[in-house]
């Protein structure tokens, strides 16, 4: 079994896994639309993390990370990630293609929170997503680290892909705390 991590599933890797290969999933776009009560948020001060909305730009691409996990801890990973993701995610299959090696494209497992979870928090400009951000924390810590964390990540493992929605949060809410 493949798992495919595009958010704190590429920085925060608490699951065995056998081996791991940097690429992408195509049709979708990552973005700060779902609303997190219990990892870096809360119920009356949710933070924002991410998650996938499809996209028919030619070539929309999700750079991320493929964990291959072995038989034997797979009952044990997905446990596990089907109770960390709780909030509002759930398991698709899709393709993934390595960075290094397109040709060789395989199925994948991703976690998704789709428009119609209760979590689903939608678009918002990134200087909203900023101001929330900086204001949230939870269980697993403050939101800016969520995203520092990735943008950190995408730059090691994808230095050539700008992420324009990622990065722009990103340089918002160093602005943001800054002026703190
Ligand atoms: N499915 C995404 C993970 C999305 C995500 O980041 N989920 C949150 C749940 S709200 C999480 O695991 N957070 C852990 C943390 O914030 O430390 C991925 O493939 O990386």
């Amino acid at each position: 079994m493949w798992v495919f991590g595009y958010g704190s599933l590429i920085w925060k890797v608490d699951f065995p896994y056998e081996t791991q290969i940097v690429g992408y999933i195509k049709g979708y776009e990552r973005r700060f639309y779902q609303h997190s009560t219990d990892h870096r948020g809360t119920k009356e001060n949710p933070g924002r993390v991410v998650t996938l909305i499809p996209s028919d730009k030619e070539e929309s691409k999700v750079y991320g990370v493929a964990y291959k996990i072995k038989d034997s801890d797979i009952d044990e990973v997905v446990n596990h990630l089907d109770y960390r993701e709780k909030g509002g995610y759930e398991r698709i299959t899709v393709t993934f293609f390595p960075k290094n090696d397109i040709a060789n494209s395989f199925s994948i497992t991703i976690y998704l929170a789709s428009h119609d979870n209760p979590q689903y928090a939608g678009y918002a400009d990134i200087d909203d997503l900023a101001k929330q951000i900086v204001k949230c924390s939870g269980p697993s810590g403050e939101n800016v680290d969520y995203v520092l964390n990735l943008a950190n990540s995408m730059r090691s493992i994808a230095p050539e892909v700008d992420d324009k929605h990622l990065f722009d949060l990103e340089k918002a809410i160093l602005a943001l705390k800054s002026k703190q």
